[in-house]
């Protein structure tokens, strides 16, 4: 059983060449995936390779210039404006790439309980205490303002703000970006114990070694294409069992396996052509 399912996915930026000319910047293509509850996928993919996109995607967060083509469900529902307003924050929740996304006006106890609240939880001080002690975070925390949180802190501080409510999926966009490996260990083991619960957890991240020891598949994006989705038991030894040489390739790469690739490597075309058409046919 899927809970999330991303079906012929496509997004591009809509944009005027000309006043009479319109033309779409892709960014993915037909992109097809799916998470199970209990299973944490991780999205592997170049900067700029649309992974933030793609998570916005599900919460329906995206500028208003994108262009959208296929289907995106949770729990066999496709998404729409008004599901995804039902769901943000309940039963979906979003950990943002950046910590500017915290209110730097509201005291950090504040935008936990606002979180705690919109999932239906009673916020007393001792459950939001041990949801912050679960992140390493002190009670002193909830005092605080967002300005006088290390970048770490305000990372951590978002995690306790979307996992509060034990949503029943999480997509987290790159939540160690700037921890130091034992609070990045923490973080992952937080979203696996969720997982382990039978929460989905869609994680973005650019390290692939951290993250194995915690997910179940690996989502490689490249140019735009969901290029392998692997199983994180293949990436042992020499990486034989994994699907693709892109994914070899990638594992073979890391500091600590010994850097013989694959030949064979086949890298996609990037779809970046634009697609003209006029603007007021
Ligand atoms: N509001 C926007 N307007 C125009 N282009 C955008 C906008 N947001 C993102 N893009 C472009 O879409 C592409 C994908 O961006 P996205 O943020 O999803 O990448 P990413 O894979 O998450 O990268 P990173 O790993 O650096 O966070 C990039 O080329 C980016 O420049």
């Amino acid at each position: 059983m899927s809970l999330l399912t991303f079906e012929n996915f496509s997004l591009g930026f809509q944009r005027y060449d000309s006043p009479l000319k319109r033309s779409i910047k892709p960014v993915l293509d037909d992109i097809s995936l799916s998470i199970a509850p209990g299973e944490i996928v991780a999205m592997i993919g170049a900067s700029g390779a649309g992974k933030s996109l793609l998570a916005h995607a599900v919460f329906g967060i995206l500028p208003p210039n994108i262009a959208l083509n296929g289907r995106i469900s949770f729990a066999g529902e496709a998404l729409s404006a008004s599901s995804q307003e039902r769901h943000r924050g309940r039963s979906i929740s979003l950990v943002p790439q950046s910590i500017s996304s915290l209110d730097p006006l509201a005291r950090c106890g504040q935008q936990l309980k606002w979180a705690a609240r919109r999932a239906g939880l009673k916020a007393n001080a001792q459950t939001l205490g041990a949801t912050l002690a679960r992140y390493g975070l002190g009670k002193e925390v909830l005092r605080f303002y967002p300005h006088q949180l290390s970048g770490g802190m305000a990372r951590r501080l978002m995690l306790a703000i979307a996992t509060i409510g034990e949503p029943e999926l999480v997509v987290a966009d790159e939540p160690t970006s700037g921890l130091d490996a034992e609070t990045a260990t923490i973080v992952l083991q937080e979203l696996r114990a969720l997982a382990d619960k039978g929460k989905a957890v869609l994680l973005i991240t650019h390290n692939l070694a951290e993250s194995l020891p915690f997910a179940d598949q690996v989502a490689i994006l490249s140019n735009g294409r969901l290029v392998s989705l692997e199983a994180t038991s293949a990436f042992i030894e020499n990486g034989d069992r994994l699907n693709s040489a892109y994914a070899q390739n990638l594992w073979r790469s890391l500091p600590q396996r010994d850097f013989n690739l694959n030949p064979a490597l086949q890298i996609p075309e990037p779809i970046l052509e634009p697609v003209q058409e006029p603007a007021y046919a």
